[in-house]
């Protein structure tokens, strides 16, 4: 079969000459979910990447090479981290004869936690993502985490002869990374610290009864967790941009209360 097409002539349209003078700044492929190997800490966890990959095209060039993207992908043999993406980005752009290119990547992690009192341990989920761009000689790199977490109201709480209606929030974050040692475990503890309480996948009796207790003690409005959060950034001198938001899933309303920090 490779015999045969090899032998035949198959004309090569994306290397043709484009006569409109129009550069495209972004072209690619995206939603490619392809198996992954994530670094996190000294350990490695397998999991499953949706990708975006795309580089800027001159205006005189008609296509790119759309096979490329996937070619490199399927190369990627090291755990990925935000040093390792920043590396390789590199490598991406070379293959495709691109100066500016972009590279996004969303995936499931998990961080093993020990209940608060019980001390037992189980896995929670999260979503990450590694975005890494390279534009007009520049390359920046950003970690995203979003991470689910537990807000008490304080309104409700003050007003209220007993109880204080509390709910299920996500935490977002998204840093540029000035310094790559940064990990996304560190990102789920500025979440997770700023909350009314962190939540955990298997809880004991015991363990319940404290986080009842201890989110009662530390009631937070959407606005004091991303607040909390953008100050844990602010203290972080590995991080330069950075957008912090929060989705509070609110129990006495079918909508959510949202709230925003960003810096530029
Ligand atoms: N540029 C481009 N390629 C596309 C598009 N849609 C599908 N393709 C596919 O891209 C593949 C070819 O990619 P290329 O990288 O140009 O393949 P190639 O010329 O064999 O490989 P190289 O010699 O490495 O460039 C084919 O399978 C095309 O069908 C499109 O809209 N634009």
């Amino acid at each position: 079969m490779n015999q045969v097409t090899s032998s035949l002539h198959i004309p090569d349209t994306q290397s043709e000459r484009d006569e409109r003078h129009l550069v495209i700044q972004r072209v690619g492929v995206k939603d490619v979910r392809y198996p992954l190997q994530l670094r996190l800490d000294r350990d490695t966890q397998p999991t499953v990447g949706t990708w975006a990959l795309d580089v800027m095209l001159p205006a005189e060039k008609k296509g790119t090479h759309m096979s490329r993207f996937v070619a490199w992908l399927d190369a990627l043999k090291q755990p990925l981290d935000a040093a390792v993406l920043r590396a390789l980005h590199e490598e991406m752009l070379a293959k495709l004869e691109a100066r500016e290119g972009r590279i996004e990547v969303r995936f499931t992690f998990f961080l093993r936690k020990r209940a608060p009192v019980s001390g037992i341990e189980s896995l929670l989920d999260y979503q990450g993502a590694f975005i890494t761009e390279t534009r007009e000689g520049r390359s920046r790199v950003w970690l995203e985490i979003a991470a689910p977490v537990k807000s008490l109201c304080p309104c409700s709480k003050e007003i209220s002869d007993y109880g204080a209606h509390n709910q299920r929030s996500l935490v977002t974050i998204r840093v540029e990374l000035l310094d790559d040692s940064l990990g996304l475990a560190e990102l789920v503890r500025a979440a997770e610290l700023s909350a009314s309480s962190e939540i955990w996948p298997l809880l004991k009796r015991a363990d319940e009864k404290w986080i009842t207790e201890h989110a009662y003690e530390n009631p937070k409005f959407v606005e004091d967790l991303v607040r909390d959060v953008a100050l844990r950034l602010n203290a972080e001198p590995r991080i330069g941009a950075y957008r912090a938001e929060v989705e509070n899933f609110e129990s006495i309303h079918n909508h959510s209360a949202y709230a925003c920090i960003e810096r530029a």
